[in-house]
């Protein structure tokens, strides 16, 4: 059966943060996921989560000055600190929140000189980040971002990031399959659910090309959402969306996978 989480990133922004977790809960969602909850406490965050019976998917690693373009560390040879400190954050917040992954960003290195030495801090970095997450019994989650929204990006492709993730020789690290970023950079995403089956722990969905609704574009997600099912992914599928207009006004594609509203 398909599930979907919200994305309190994207949906539901007309209201404050902690407000959109009340708004995902009356929507019928049973998950959400989201990037930074860093500027709150966590007790404040759990109590929303709580209070509207949600499950928590997915937190981002704390990735810099995101308004200055920072798409965070762990490629970025002169960010050691950095970054460390921002997966000892996102550790801590996982934990509390019962969230069970984080998405641990790679950085901008179009402007570093020498991309063996990002390669070689990547892999020192993410080694050291699983090690931090298994330790709380979490998984860590690596996403390929399109080079048209973020350029730059240290890992824009699906294949050479499983390569990557191949070289990290740790279990708990997985692909974070976002459909959108992965359909701008590769296609194939049909036969690439069933291929790399087992190898994402985490995926997300939007319409392409407009980042709108899954109900609009280029993807017939229904086929796409049975192929998940057809390789055993059973996760909520983050909504990684930015609605067309009210988030509520655009669900009707959600329909199926919501909660009843009582
Ligand atoms: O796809 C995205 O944009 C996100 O999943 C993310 O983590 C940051 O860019
Ligand atoms: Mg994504």
């Amino acid at each position: 059966m398909t599930r979907i989480a919200a994305n309190l990133s994207m949906l539901f922004t007309d209201a404050p943060f902690l407000d959109r977790f009340d708004r995902a809960g009356a929507a019928g969602f049973e998950a959400v996921e989201f990037l930074f909850p860093y500027d709150h406490p966590i007790a404040e965050v759990k109590t929303r989560l709580d209070r509207n019976g949600l499950r928590l998917t997915l937190i981002n690693a704390p990735a810099g000055d995101w308004a200055a373009g920072e798409r965070g560390f762990a490629a970025r040879p002169a960010k050691r600190a950095e970054f460390r400190a921002s997966v000892e954050q996102a550790v801590t917040y996982a934990k509390g929140l019962g969230c069970p992954r984080i998405h641990v960003m790679s950085g901008i290195t179009a402007d570093e000189p020498d991309r063996a030495a990002c390669e070689a801090v990547w892999i020192r970095n993410m080694r050291e980040a699983a090690d931090m997450a298994a330790a709380a019994d979490l998984s860590v989650s690596i996403e390929p971002l399109n080079s048209r929204d973020v350029a730059g990006y240290f890992i824009a492709h699906q294949d050479p990031t499983l390569a990557l993730i191949g070289q990290l020789d740790r279990r708990n690290v997985l692909l974070q399959f976002d459909v959108y970023h992965t359909q701008i950079m590769d296609g194939d995403i049909i036969r690439r659910i069933e291929r790399l089956r087992g190898a994402y722990g985490h995926v997300q969905i939007a319409g392409v090309p407009d980042r709108h609704e899954p109900d609009t574009g280029e993807l017939a997600y229904p086929e796409i959402f049975a192929a998940f099912e057809r390789a055993g992914f059973t996760e909520p599928l983050g909504c990684e969306y930015n609605p067309r207009g009210r988030t509520e006004d655009g669900l009707g594609w959600a329909a199926p996978y919501l909660r009843p509203v009582l």
